[in-house]
């Protein structure tokens, strides 16, 4: 396998394979920066080459650039993709289309959008496959995938969607983290208090909410006192727009995430 461009979420791509078990053997990596690369064999025990050599008889191509540096790499390499490579793609909002129309017709193309908590094993992953991918392709990518966290097989249609959704969705809930540490340290709690308090608390919620299947209108209704202190941060919360904002915010990215594809 090569994966090209060694960043925040090509780096959680090669750490999670290699927990799994893959031989650091069967992994090429690629970054514009040398010192990067470096970085990379230090940690890892990864081969490191030029996106030329490392495509040269890899099976699985995976291309994690910005969606800005695509192009490029896709010109580079295009030419050189035997037929048969299976192309997976995690760039946030680029279609298998533009993609399969810079490379040959014999090139499968899986568009995927993973997220950051793959970092810890607890990624979603969102999987999608192009024109020429068979069922074959997309289960090696769902098993790929599958070291990292959850996987999901979707319509294509619906990417940008969940890249607003699951992609950025770590950026939102660490947005919600910081805000409520910050209103501790306002109440007078010390920050490491506050922090702790907050940190377990979204954890402890994401997991009651994982392990019971409970509603989270109805999780929410368990912690609401009729007359008591969440009803009134929650009217607080609503007189604010909160919900409307998480709506606009979401919406914002998916049209961001259109844009992107640069159709
Ligand atoms: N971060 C996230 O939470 C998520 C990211 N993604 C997607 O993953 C992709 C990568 O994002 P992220 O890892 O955050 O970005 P980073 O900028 O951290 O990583 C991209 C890396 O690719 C390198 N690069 C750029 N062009 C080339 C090239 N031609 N050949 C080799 N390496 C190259 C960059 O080098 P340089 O630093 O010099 O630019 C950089 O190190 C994006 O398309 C993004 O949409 C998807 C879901 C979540
Ligand atoms: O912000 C971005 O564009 C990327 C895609 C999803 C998460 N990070």
């Amino acid at each position: 396998m090569a994966i090209l461009g060694a960043g925040v979420m090509g780096e959680t791509l090669l750490a999670g394979l290699l927990r799994a078990g893959w031989s650091a053997d069967d992994v090429v990596v690629t970054d514009r920066r040398p010192e990067r690369c470096q970085e990379l064999v230090a940690r890892y025990g990864v081969g490191v080459a030029g996106n030329a050599d490392a495509v040269e008889g890899a099976e699985t191509v995976v291309v994690v650039v910005k969606p800005q540096d695509l192009d490029d790499l896709l010109d580079e390499i295009g030419p050189r993709l035997a037929d048969g490579v299976l192309l997976v793609s995690l760039c946030a909002g680029v279609t298998t289309a533009r993609i399969e129309s810079r490379v040959g017709p014999g090139v499968a193309v899986v568009r995927v959008m993973p997220n950051t908590p793959a970092q810890v094993s607890q990624g979603m992953a969102a999987i999608s496959a192009g024109a020429h991918a068979s069922a074959d392709d997309l289960a090696r990518v769902h098993t790929m995938l599958a070291a990292t966290g959850r996987v999901v097989t979707v319509p294509e249609r619906y990417q940008d969607a969940v890249t607003a959704i699951s992609g950025s969705g770590p950026a939102y809930l660490f947005y919600v983290v910081e805000s409520m540490i910050e209103a501790g340290v306002q109440l007078g709690l010390p920050r490491d208090t506050s922090t702790e308090l907050v940190v377990q608390t979204m954890l402890g919620s994401a997991t009651l909410l994982s392990q019971t299947g409970g509603h989270p209108t109805e999780l929410r209704e368990m912690v609401t006192s009729p007359g008591g202190t969440t009803a009134a941060a929650v009217r607080t919360l609503e007189q604010h727009g909160v919900r409307a904002a998480f709506m606009a915010a979401i919406e914002a990215a998916r049209d961001r995430s259109q844009l992107l594809s640069g159709e």
